[in-house]
């Protein structure tokens, strides 16, 4: 069997610091043959004298796709496979590191280590190893950056008119899914705010192994062939599915002491689309980052899927819930995953309201109270629920 060449992504929002964990890393690490991938739309500054000689700096264009579904997503899938698949049949390198651009999201670049793609006819699977998923975090702006309720149009920093992201969704894409996370800036804030923002981080990402730098010094071996990346784990790493699978009992006491708390709002009836919408625009500011499935009542057949993060909230349709699928499609799925029968409800079937609440101070019961004002009342339960008045502006076949 060839060895497969190890490959570490850095992400990270703009000016976080990684061109300067890259450059620490390639002074530092004397061993390895290290191939640089800068997927950047800005000039290259890494210093080209710190590759190794038989190695080499390419470089991609950020490219966004429009997908069927209207959403965009930004991927550098195609230039990266072309990228990777010619470094990998040159040979001579043991190791690459693709540097994304600040404003790309984790998983697309993670997805081109993890597919054949039969267009291009490229299989990375078979040269390559996606082996560390590292994000680095500005200490010194986090807060700043999450709170500013700014999209990366409002900051000149989007592909195009189209890209329609919020600077806290990104961040949020970001420190969900990796598996090292870094906490670069520390001189520019107090150990007390570090030790808070650690915190916060840890809830919001409760897996990853988290590195404090300053000028990105770190021991290259931290995000250099650590072997840790699983596509499937770090998939399900994120705090807010870790409190929807395992709940209350999963928390860490430590927390605490600043404050900092989690919970999950659960009903089985539910919420008026229209008040609910009015209450996820108006959202308490203790909470940092919120994410669930969502039961409207003018949407009965459709999950909806609900996520914040700081000012940013997105509401759209995920998928039909079981109990509206036919019978047949209900029994293939039951033998598939008996633990939908489990919660079965024989009215609603799987319809309920799950939401996992992240903040800080979090005040729990006057949330639970305007969250409970947002259920139909029983007038309203009565009522024809297709009638009802929508918000959302999507539109369902
Ligand atoms: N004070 C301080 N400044 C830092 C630190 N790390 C990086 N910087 C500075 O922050 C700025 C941005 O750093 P980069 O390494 O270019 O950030 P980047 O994430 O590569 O930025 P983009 O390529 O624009 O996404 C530079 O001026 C660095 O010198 C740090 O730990 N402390």
């Amino acid at each position: 069997m060839t060895n497969k060449i190890p490959v570490t992504v850095l992400s990270g929002y703009l000016g976080a610091g990684k061109t300067t964990i890259l450059n620490y890393v390639l002074q530092n690490e004397q061993n390895l043959r290290v191939a640089v991938i800068v997927n950047d739309m800005s000039e290259i500054n890494i210093d080209a004298s710190l590759v190794e000689k038989g190695s080499g700096i390419s470089r991609t264009e950020e490219k966004f796709v429009e997908l069927s579904n209207g959403c965009i997503c930004c991927t550098l899938r195609e230039d990266l496979l072309i990228e990777v698949q010619k470094l990998a049949e040159r040979g001579n390198i043991d190791y690459i590191v693709i540097e994304s651009t600040g404003i790309s999201e984790p998983i697309p670049v993670a997805q081109t280590f993890s597919y054949i793609d039969e267009e291009l006819g490229i299989d990375l699977t078979a040269s390559c190893t996606l082996d560390t998923m590292v994000t680095v975090v500005d200490a010194n702006r986090f807060w700043t950056d999450f709170q500013s309720g700014e999209s990366l149009l409002d900051r000149k920093e989007a592909v195009g008119e189209l890209d329609e992201r919020d600077v806290a969704d990104l961040l949020i894409d970001q420190i969900e899914f990796c598996d090292v996370l870094i906490l670069n800036k520390c001189d520019l804030i107090t150990e007390e705010q570090l030790e808070r923002l650690e915190k916060v981080l840890r809830t919001l990402q409760p897996e990853a192994k988290f590195i404090r730098t300053t000028y990105g010094k770190i021991n290259p071996q931290e995000i250099l062939n650590t072997r840790s990346f699983d596509f499937n784990r770090v998939s399900q790493s994120a705090g807010w599915l870790k409190e929807l699978e395992t709940g209350y009992e999963n928390h860490t006491p430590e927390t605490e002491e600043y404050g900092i708390s989690s919970f999950t709002y659960t009903r089985t009836i539910p919420f008026h689309p229209k008040r609910f919408k009015e209450w996820a625009e108006n959202i308490p500011i203790e909470i940092v980052r919120s994410k669930g499935f969502i039961w409207s009542a003018r949407h009965n057949d459709i999950a909806i899927l609900f996520s914040q993060a700081g000012s940013a909230v997105n509401i759209s349709p995920l998928s039909y819930w079981v109990a509206a699928l036919p019978k047949e499609q209900q029994q293939q799925i039951f033998i598939q995953y008996p633990e939908v029968r489990g919660s079965w409800d024989p009215e609603f079937g799987d319809r309920k309201t799950q939401l996992v609440i992240i903040g800080i101070d979090l005040p729990k019961d006057e949330i639970t109270k305007q969250l409970d004002a947002c259920l139909l009342t029983d007038e309203e339960f009565d009522k024809e629920w297709r009638t009802f008045e929508t918000p959302f502006d999507w539109k369902l076949r």
